[in-house]
């Protein structure tokens, strides 16, 4: 039973270390123009009316994600991560104190600079009924697969890239993270995650700009896009 004024809220994942960005300090708390990734993330959601945030953090950083995180425009509550992204999610979906069909988003602080009207996208197709949502972009270059005898084309009409925030009803993506961790099964986003049990996921278009900053020239990007919001 679902009820379609259910409200929207959020995990933003953050507990990441950033090792192949190589910054001093957890990714998450890299500036862009002086703001964390993690505060513009959390910006985000909150423009697109998210209004309760659970942050996954690294062990041992608390001050400095409250100093990130202060005077967000949310009600932000943060708790720490997992080895892994999956096990990131699963605590912070625990910590949510939202009803059980509470539309979750689970986004990636490393997705920082994600428009406000994708993420209404992602919201809008759960509460439309579709069990799992998750935004996707075209796939631009040519894809070739690897195997045994050498390599093969795959035909890119086919492939999307999968972007953040992915979103369900809170106690269905509980369920599915509960079964999953109890099957042992790793995973690299929360659609795998629904996938595994059983449920179907939709697809509604991503945004460029939700790149997820990864290596140290997807810092410059970002800057650029920056730059770009500034002109228009
Ligand atoms: N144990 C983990 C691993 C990742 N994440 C988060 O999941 C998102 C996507 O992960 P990624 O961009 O790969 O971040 P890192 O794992 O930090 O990057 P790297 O693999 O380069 O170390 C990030 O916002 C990251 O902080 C997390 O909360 N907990
Ligand atoms: C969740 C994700 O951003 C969707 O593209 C991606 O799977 C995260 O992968 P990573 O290996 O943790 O960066």
């Amino acid at each position: 039973m679902t009820s379609s004024d259910a409200p929207a809220v959020a995990v933003v994942v953050a507990a990441g270390s950033g090792s192949r960005l190589g910054a001093a300090v957890p990714k998450a708390l890299v500036e862009l123009d002086g703001v964390t990734l993690v505060r513009r993330a959390v910006d985000a959601l909150a423009e697109a009316g998210i209004d309760e945030i659970v942050v996954t953090i690294p062990e041992g950083m608390v001050d400095a994600f409250a100093e990130a995180l202060r005077g967000a425009p949310a009600r932000v509550a943060t708790v720490v991560g997992g080895r892994i992204r999956q096990d990131s999610v699963r605590r912070g979906l625990a910590a949510l104190g939202a009803a059980a069909d509470a539309i979750v988003l689970v986004h990636d602080a490393a997705r920082s600079l994600v428009p406000a009207e994708t993420v209404r996208g992602v919201v809008a197709a759960v509460r439309a009924g579709a069990d799992c949502v998750i935004p996707v972009m075209p796939v631009v270059d040519s894809v070739r697969r690897v195997t045994v005898e050498g390599n093969e084309i795959v035909d890119r009409a086919d492939l999307r890239a999968v972007q953040t925030p992915q979103a369900a009803r809170l106690q269905t993506l509980r369920d599915a993270h509960a079964l999953v961790e109890r099957d042992g099964v790793e995973v690299t986003d929360d659609a795998a995650v629904c996938e595994y049990a059983g449920l179907s996921v939709t697809l509604v278009p991503g945004h460029r700009d939700a790149l997820k900053i990864t290596e140290p020239i997807d810092l410059v990007l970002a800057q650029a896009i920056l730059e770009q919001r500034r002109q228009s």
